[in-house]
């Protein structure tokens, strides 16, 4: 799927990972919709893209991925002004255990809320084209794939696992129901940005558990690498319902069990 006059939504784009899918798609012809709560960082962001790209392809819109309302006026913005949606990413994400109640409201709260949302514009069942949503998941969702699970963030990990599970239930759901949508989820090991904000914020009474993991010796992730992912996932018509671990050693798609012998 070429990403010409394509309309993609981002969530949590003004930042990491999120700005650099945006970034990604623009660079391949696409006109993006740029959402976050965080409306400075958005607004630079959007600046610096109009004098890259030209003011029309683009529009940031602070909108959190936790309210209702705000999604339903920005994909009405968005179909406003582009005309239709093609591309979904939710990838807006926080890591707070002590806040266990957000991290599930926006990590896995959010993606449901905006996916269905999206559904109404994009499912070729209610006059939509079709398209793709990619979800930003985590390597913490992989532990029962044989990795290790990660102590040091309990609530996160669920959320992150819901995602996986949440993204493979929709793209049996479409394909069973032609809604015309493809899903993927990339599952990233560790990337620089500025998700980490402090040991004691990100992993409250679990900080101690931190350990070796913190000392990793392993290399972070470029934003641009995850882009990169997603930007495949979005245009390999093939891909629909993988999950792939993005680590330093690249991607690799995962397999589940069939059954439960
Ligand atoms: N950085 C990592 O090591 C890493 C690894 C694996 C997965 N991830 C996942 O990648 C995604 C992006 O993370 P990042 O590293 O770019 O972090 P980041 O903090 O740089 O960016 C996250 C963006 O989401 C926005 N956001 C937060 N709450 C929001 C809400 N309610 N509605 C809309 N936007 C909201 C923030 O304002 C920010 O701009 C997250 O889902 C995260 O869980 C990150
Ligand atoms: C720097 C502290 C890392 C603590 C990990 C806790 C939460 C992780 C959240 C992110 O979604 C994933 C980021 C990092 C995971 C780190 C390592 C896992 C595997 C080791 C590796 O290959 O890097």
């Amino acid at each position: 799927m070429s990403l010409g006059g394509k309309v993609a939504v981002v969530t949590g784009a003004a930042k990491g990972i999120g700005k650099a899918i945006a970034e990604i798609f623009l660079q391949n012809g696409a006109k993006v919709v740029l959402l976050d709560v965080d409306e400075p960082a958005g607004k630079r962001l959007k600046n610096g893209l109009d004098q890259q790209f030209g003011e029309e392809r683009s529009l940031f819109m602070k909108c959190s991925v936790e309210s209702d309302e705000d999604i339903k006026a920005a994909l009405q913005s968005t179909i406003d002004t582009f005309g239709s949606i093609n591309i979904l990413c939710n990838n807006a994400g926080i890591l707070r255990e002590g806040d266990w109640e957000k991290t599930i409201s926006i990590n896995l709260g959010g993606v449901i809320r905006m996916t269905y949302a999206a559904l109404e514009h994009m499912n070729k069942l209610s006059g939509g084209q079709g398209g793709v949503v990619v979800n930003t998941s985590s390597v913490a969702a992989l532990c029962p794939q044989g990795l290790d699970p990660l102590p040091s963030c309990p609530a996160y990990s669920a959320t992150k696992h819901g995602v996986v599970a949440f993204t493979r239930a929709m793209a049996a759901a479409s394909r069973a129901s032609e809604y015309g949508i493809r899903f993927n989820v990339v599952c990233p090991v560790r990337v620089q940005t500025d998700f980490f904000s402090s040991v004691s914020q990100n992993f409250g009474q679990f900080s101690h558990l931190l350990g070796a993991l913190q000392k990793s010796a392993e290399r972070a992730l470029d934003p641009s690498e995850v882009a990169e992912c997603v930007l495949d996932l979005v245009t390999d018509e093939v891909k629909n319902g993988e999950t792939v671990l993005l680590s330093q050693s690249g991607r690799k798609y995962l397999t589940f069990p069939q059954n439960l012998q």
